[in-house]
């Protein structure tokens, strides 16, 4: 049986550390893995499987002699380095938006379009997390009944934005119930001309703001889905639009995705047995006694829960729900080690001539 030489770039990260946890219990038979990180990590030592390792400086010639690369270090440096590994034989799966658009790069999310990873060229795209979780829970109601139109909200966690994020939360949460003065430094984006508390607040702001008056973000979510689902050719014709804002949780993404069906006679019953059944969504849905998705419950899962679901009164093949999931691991950690996964599987873990 062949085993793979596996580099985990921004191995230090808050994504980085779970594709290190991902990575140990994954159907992949691995011989060595590489941690790579920026110099201030270098010399560093992480585990895998009680294997200590030194992290390394990534650099082009850190992917000498590796099959598979798990990237999450920024798009910057996926841009920069990438190319670099994809030459030196290696197959990337890649976390950030740096490729995600490009014609010949899959954008994938296993389960829904992983038959798209035979037309890989060595970069292989993870979907953004908000996007992820969203059509993971709409796939398999387009597939029976057809979808014309998605309006979605996120409450997205904090750590989605980084470990830095994460730290700064805690503190102003602190700071404040200690009476004392706080500090933003992060939010809305490390990169902002002014930066706001998130803690005891809530910014209608995630990545850089487009022209049209959208964030990048929620552009992201309306491409990425329509990339995604363009496997079909009417998923070009669905309609998207989406308004992402940032929340003070830790970790775990709340969405509110109100969706328009083709067919509509469907039920909120049917839609509950049609999520009852797919791998990887676990229904919620029980409001009389209080059951349905939080933040707090799906932390460290890798399932995206799934609940009120109800139909619009006013508009018959109309319904609200809502979707939850950690968005470090579902989307993103384990959304890309279940993508390598699927490339061994496959027999896909070489870069075409
Ligand atoms: N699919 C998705 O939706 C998600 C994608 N992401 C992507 O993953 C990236 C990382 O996210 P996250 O883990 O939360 O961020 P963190 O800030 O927690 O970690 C960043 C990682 O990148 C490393 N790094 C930074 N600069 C360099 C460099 N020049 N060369 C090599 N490594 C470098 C850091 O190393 P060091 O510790 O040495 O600084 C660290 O390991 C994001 O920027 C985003 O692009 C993240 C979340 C979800
Ligand atoms: N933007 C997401 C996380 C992320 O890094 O997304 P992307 O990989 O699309 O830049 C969040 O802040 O919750």
């Amino acid at each position: 049986m062949k085993e793979y030489v596996v580099a985990i770039l921004g191995a230090t990260g808050a994504v980085g550390q779970r594709l290190i946890s991902e990575l140990e219990h994954a159907q992949i038979p691995v011989k060595e893995v590489k941690l790579l990180a920026s110099k201030n990590s270098a010399g560093k030592k992480l585990k895998f499987k009680n294997q200590e390792i030194k992290v390394e400086e990534a650099r082009p010639d850190s992917f000498n002699g590796v099959d598979l690369v798990l990237s999450s270090a920024g798009g910057a440096v996926s841009q920069k380095l990438l190319p670099e590994a994809v030459k030196r034989g290696a197959v990337c799966v890649d976390n950030t938006s740096a490729f995600r658009m490009a014609d010949d790069v899959p954008l994938i999310v296993p389960g829904v379009n992983d038959d798209q990873l035979v037309n890989h060229h060595g970069i292989i795209a993870n979907p953004n997390c908000s996007t992820i979780q969203m059509v993971a829970a709409l796939y398999p109601l387009h597939v029976k009944w057809g979808i014309k139109q998605i309006i979605v909200s996120t409450y997205q966690a904090v750590s989605g934005a980084g470990k830095a994020a994460r730290d700064e939360l805690l503190q102003q949460a602190q700071d404040r119930l200690n009476n004392q003065e706080t500090e933003a430094k992060i939010l809305p984006t490390a990169s902002a001309k002014k930066h706001y508390p998130i803690a005891f607040n809530l910014l209608p702001q995630i990545d850089v703001f487009e022209d049209d008056g959208y964030t990048h973000e929620e552009w992201k979510m309306i491409h990425e889905t329509k990339k995604i689902l363009y496997n079909d050719q009417d998923s070009q014709q669905i309609k998207v639009t989406a308004t992402c804002v940032r929340v003070p949780v830790e970790i775990g993404h709340g969405e509110t995705v109100y969706f328009v069906l083709k067919d509509k006679s469907v039920t909120a019953a049917a839609i509950q047995q049609e999520i009852k059944k797919t791998p990887g969504l676990v229904l919620q849905d029980d409001p009389q006694n209080q059951i349905y998705p939080q933040p707090l419950l799906a932390a460290g899962k890798k399932e995206t829960f799934v609940g009120r679901i109800r139909p619009d009164q006013e508009n018959p093949g109309a319904f609200n729900m809502w979707v939850v999931a950690d968005n470090l691991l579902r989307g993103a950690a384990s959304n890309t080690v279940e993508i390598a996964e699927c490339l061994v599987r496959d027999n896909l873990v070489h870069v075409p001539k």
